[in-house]
């Protein structure tokens, strides 16, 4: 257990406890922004590469930009992308087989091509009407719970995207049975009725019934015009030599789903934090968004792409909120053979993790780290991965929704910044274990511009 074998030098490090390894430290709790200090205290102990036991599974954690690059450059080749068995439970065995295998680069296409840019130029409108009735409609509310109203807002958007599903037309409630999901998602893998992991399971069962019943309605009754991934989906299978089966492209539709609302909702929640925490930031950016108004010839239409795509500041603002966020705390990829690398090998089968926080918040790459200071990517690119920034991961699996994230946060900070102020009630604080989470939520007061004070209580909003 304490050394495993391997043709060659493994890299330092601890096994920790048969089993078990070292999963429960590098799932405890921590609640700053910092690398955790599993990480950090196991790269002071033994440098940027060492080895662990995770779930029962020994892996390299690699905080190593060079390794980093090296493992994406790599995918399908030394490395291939791997997550550990409990999370084949969660997300669905067809999408842990096909999202690896050969169905990949077919699947990969078909979401491309569902949030690309000529997809999401058609939803912009879609997206800024959304999220201007929901901001009107929270402005009327004492307090506003940004984590979950986000979240809400974003499966809905998505939801109604991908299988046109509405909330307020279906007697099921498909987003109820996704929080059961979430709550239990990073937890003890123990199946029996009463834990998080049991209610988790059960939620997705839940959500991929009704899933599957939507994609049954919508096959009896197909629709004219292709608009949807259910249409698309139900074109593919009607194919003689048809790749797709129906049980993949559930699979599928649950993690785009389940991928889309968690991760944007943190990222825009945290957005808003760091503004009301740094006013200088907020008067640039509303600066930026003011501009946008000011010089539109027609002030009844809605924001354009060429508009979305000058919002400079917005990205700085969006790229540093993801910076330190650190939304994907590791990056899981198995080695296909042994490996070497700066004196150290990796033994064929061992799990690999790329470790992007230390990466990000590392004094040696990005300057006073912890500091929320978008300025800092004045001039660079804003778009791809690189050896400083990977929170969308990196090489051949990088993350197909990122536009579509940044088009539904700049949306979002565009109709926020300028029609409303906002100030932070309670909440805020967050707890990464070691994925970012607001404990006790994040309550925010919206208000209109135009109005001074609050009513109820005469508070000066900002
Ligand atoms: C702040 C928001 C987001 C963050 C931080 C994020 C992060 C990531 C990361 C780090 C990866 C790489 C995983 C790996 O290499 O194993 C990834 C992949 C992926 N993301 Fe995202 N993501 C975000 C939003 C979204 C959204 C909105 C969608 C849905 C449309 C999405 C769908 C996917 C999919 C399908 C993959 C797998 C791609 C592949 O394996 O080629 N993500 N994401």
């Amino acid at each position: 257990w304490r050394n495993p074998r391997c043709n060659g030098t493994l890299p330092p490090g601890s096994m920790g406890l048969p089993l078990i390894g070292e999963t429960l430290q590098f799932f405890a709790p921590s609640t700053s922004f910092d690398i955790t200090p599993f990480v950090k205290e196991r790269m002071e102990r033994y440098g940027p590469i060492f080895r662990t036991n995770l779930v029962g599974r020994p892996v390299v954690v690699s905080t190593d930009p060079d390794l980093n690059h090296f493992i994406f450059q790599q995918e399908g080749q030394l490395f291939q992308s791997w997550y550990p068995d409990t999370f084949t439970e969660i997300f669905g065995r067809q999408n842990v087989g096909s999202l690896h295998g050969f169905m990949y680069k077919y699947l990969k296409n078909m979401v491309l091509n569902l949030f690309g840019p000529e997809s999401l130029k058609k939803m912009l409108p879609e997206v800024e009407q959304t999220t201007s009735e929901r901001l009107q409609l929270w402005s009327h509310q004492e307090s506003v719970e940004l984590k979950e109203t986000t979240a809400t807002m974003i499966f809905d958007l998505t939801a109604k995207k991908l299988i046109s599903y509405d909330q307020d037309k279906s007697s099921e409630n498909l987003r109820d049975s996704f929080v059961a999901f979430i709550q239990g998602l990073i937890s003890f893998p123990l199946d029996i009725p009463g834990t998080a992991y049991h209610k988790c399971l059960q939620g997705r069962k839940k959500a991929m019934r009704m899933l599957k019943k939507q994609l049954q309605e919508r096959r009896a009754n197909p629709r004219k015009n292709r608009g949807d991934f259910f249409d698309y989906v139900l074109e593919e299978l009607q194919e003689d030599r048809a790749i797709l089966t129906e049980a993949i492209a559930l699979d599928l539709m649950f993690v785009l789903l389940f991928a889309s609302f968690e991760t944007t909702s943190v990222a825009l929640t945290l957005a808003v934090k760091f503004l009301s925490d740094n006013p200088l930031v907020l008067r640039k950016l509303t600066e930026e968004h003011d501009g946008i108004l000011r010089n539109r010839v027609n002030n009844n239409s809605g924001l354009t792409w060429n508009e979305y795509k000058s919002m400079k500041f917005t990205f700085q603002v969006i790229n540093e909120t993801v910076r330190l966020a650190n939304i994907v705390p590791g990056i899981f990829r198995k080695a296909l053979r042994d490996i070497q690398f700066k004196g150290y090998t990796i033994p064929e089968g061992w799990a690999v993790m790329v470790c992007p926080p230390a990466v990000h918040l590392s004094p040696a790459i990005h300057e006073d780290p912890l500091a929320f200071n978008p300025w800092r990517w004045e001039g660079m690119e804003l778009n791809g991965a690189s050896k400083k920034f990977m929170a969308f991961g990196g090489g051949m699996r990088f993350c197909v929704g990122t536009e579509f994230t940044k088009v539904q946060m700049a949306v979002f900070l565009h109709c926020l910044v300028t029609k409303y102020r906002w100030q932070a009630i309670k909440g805020g604080n967050i707890v990464r274990t070691p994925g970012l989470q607001f404990p006790s939520g994040y309550h925010i007061q919206l208000m209109e511009k135009d109005k001074k004070c609050n009513s109820r209580n005469q508070i000066p909003v900002r």
